[in-house]
């Protein structure tokens, strides 16, 4: 399977995606610059997180007006597999791929620490490693993680097994709705969510919890 990392001024966990993909795939991802407006054939895009344009507007504004992203709706449209993570997720939201919006954390605080998930929907091409309602180790580090979706939008992605990750009772780190932590679109072939599994694949990171999600969607053995 290949990959791709879109690199955006301001993202800062670019290195360590690229790192994961490389690790448990055994290849390394391309890498796509914001003013590509033709991605090359791959099987997986990946928008990881940091501070893309400064987080200024909103979260997430700005890098989903830039050129590439128009390449990836045409991609995701096509069904090629979008991940978002963090401002990935924050990005995917403002471009309209994903529903609902990402407020300010609750506790109006920036929060770096580990929380656990749980796995909610384990048939998606993004969980299938994991086991349906298996409890995850993983980091988050973010100041705008507070998932909302008005009511009618959070009946739908309810009903239809798009709320793929939420946090674990007593986890939930910036208020979210329903405990929500990772949404995918209708089709099921675009994720975004808050925690960041490429900084828990690996003993040196203290576990490897978050290797599943990337053996999924590179569709290799997690191990
Ligand atoms: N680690 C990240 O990707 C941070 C996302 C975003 N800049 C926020 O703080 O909410």
């Amino acid at each position: 399977m290949k990959s791709a990392v879109v690199q955006l001024p301001g993202l800062n966990r670019d290195r360590d995606m690229i790192a994961a993909l490389t690790k448990i795939s055994g290849k390394p991802p391309m890498t796509i610059w914001q003013t590509e407006t033709e991605i090359p054939d791959v099987d997986l895009i990946v928008i990881p997180g940091g501070f893309s344009y400064g987080d200024y507007l909103r979260c997430g504004a700005i890098a989903a007006r830039m050129p590439v992203m128009q390449a990836i709706i045409e991609k995701a449209a096509k069904g090629v597999k979008v991940l978002g993570v963090c401002n990935g997720f924050q990005i995917l939201v403002e471009a309209g791929l994903l529903p609902g919006a990402l407020m300010r954390n609750a506790s109006l605080k920036f929060v770096c620490r580990e929380i656990k998930l749980e796995v909610v929907n384990a048939e998606t091409d993004f969980t299938r490693a994991y086991a349906q309602g298996q409890l995850i180790r993983c980091p988050v580090a973010h100041h705008d993680g507070n998932y909302f979706a008005d009511e009618a939008t959070l009946t739908k992605i309810e009903g239809n097994g798009q709320v793929v990750f939420r946090y674990a009772e007593g986890t939930n780190p910036n208020g979210s709705l329903n405990d929500i932590a990772g949404v995918t679109n209708e089709k099921g072939n675009v994720l975004g969510m808050m925690p960041h599994p490429e900084n828990l694949i690996e003993a040196a990171h203290g576990g490897s919890d978050g290797r599943g999600l990337f053996a999924s969607a590179l569709d290799v053995v997690a191990a």
